[in-house]
């Protein structure tokens, strides 16, 4: 009878790999993760991608979906399901699965909630690669990359959440409309929480060693003409703004976590803000998770920046870290 198949003249007869070392695992396929998934496989981040969530037929239609345009980009090994075996050997394990913020609800009225979820989640994942990094997205991030680690039992090196990456980007962006420049070109950090007791670092916006202070000694404070902090106004209302408009955000934040994803599995050691432990740091005496500058590789977090904050950013940082703290005394896990 005849036969379609290709005839190969297999050159190897080592066994196929169990994963590729790049693997990446995405729990919850909704807006956020398979925006990411998208973002991946377009700008060839990773050459294995497994999705994992409850919902199983929408899940497959995803992987259809992707997997139909991989004619036209780099080959990507994409496999999805609800049976966390599908994950195992994974680098990197990015956690986007849970409740969203509705119009009209804080980032951390999601806690209990998506606390709940995360205990389902978290054990598999480090059951099926013990030897993960995990990246928190679901929110709040801050609390929920703290409940990750204390559910993984992995070195808090290994446990990262995407944190104020991405409320950094949209405060660059901001600042690039007022400068006129790309946002690419301007330094500008947002720590502290991701939400609404964020930090912008005032003290450190500069464009090519330029510094904002400088320019205007008053930028961000109460007493600037200039009405700099409006744009940290706006970062913070950024997201309620976005959700308020279309239903949820996906794009920059897919961004974002392209970027920490291609630092980790690329070893890169760019500096990005993300959530990690803080204890100890800009006078914090709780055990929470905050954003601040890390240098990032595929360790995870190999070290953080020392940033040097006026007393004012310093205060609010360790007023961030109180607001986290009191919810965080109140977590049931
Ligand atoms: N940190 C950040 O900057 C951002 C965080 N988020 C957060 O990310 C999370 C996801 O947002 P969206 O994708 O818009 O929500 P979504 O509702 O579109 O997707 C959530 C997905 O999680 C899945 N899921 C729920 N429980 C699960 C479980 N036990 N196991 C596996 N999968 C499960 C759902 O089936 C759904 O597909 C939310 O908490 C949202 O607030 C969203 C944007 C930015
Ligand atoms: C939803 C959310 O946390 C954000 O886009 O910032």
């Amino acid at each position: 009878m005849a036969s379609a198949k290709l005839k190969f003249h297999t050159q190897t007869t080592a066994p196929e790999k169990p994963s590729s070392g790049r693997k990446v695992t995405i729990v919850g396929a909704g807006q956020v993760g398979m925006s990411i998934a998208f973002c991946f496989v377009n700008q060839s981040i990773t050459s294995e991608l497994a999705l994992v969530d409850v919902m199983e037929d929408r899940l497959k239609g995803e992987l259809m979906d992707l997997q139909h345009g991989l004619a036209f980009v780099h080959n990507v090994k994409i496999c999805s399901g609800s049976d966390y075996a599908l994950s195992a050997n994974s680098k990197l394990c990015i956690v986007t699965a849970g409740a969203e913020l509705r119009e009209g609800e804080s980032r951390l009225d999601l806690v209990q909630r998506n606390t709940e979820i995360l205990k389902d989640i978290i054990p598999k994942l480090v059951e099926h690669s013990p030897d993960t990094i995990l990246l928190i997205v679901s929110d709040p991030v801050d609390l929920l990359t703290y409940v990750a680690w204390k559910l993984s039992g992995l070195p808090k090196e290994r446990v990262i959440g995407s944190g104020t990456n991405v409320d950094s980007a949209r405060f660059r962006f901001l600042l690039s409309e007022r400068f006129k420049v790309a946002p690419n070109s301007i330094h500008g950090w947002i720590i502290g929480e991701h939400g609404d007791t964020s930090v912008p670092v005032w003290s450190g916006v500069d464009v090519a060693g330029v510094r904002l202070r400088d320019l205007n000694p008053d930028a961000g404070t109460e007493s600037d003409t200039e009405n700099w902090n409006d744009i940290h106004k706006q970062v913070v209302q950024s997201a309620y703004e976005i959700i308020r408009l279309k239903g949820h955000t996906s794009w920059a934040m897919a961004s974002s976590v392209a970027t920490l994803t291609t630092a980790i599995l690329k070893n890169t050691r760019n500096v990005h803000a993300v959530s990690t432990s803080v204890e100890g740091i800009h006078g914090v005496q709780h055990p929470v998770f905050l954003s601040v500058p890390c240098v990032l590789g595929e360790s995870g977090i190999t070290d953080i920046i020392q940033q040097t904050l006026t007393e004012d950013e310093r205060s609010q940082f360790q007023k961030s870290a109180a607001t986290l703290h009191e919810v965080q005394s109140n977590l049931v896990f």
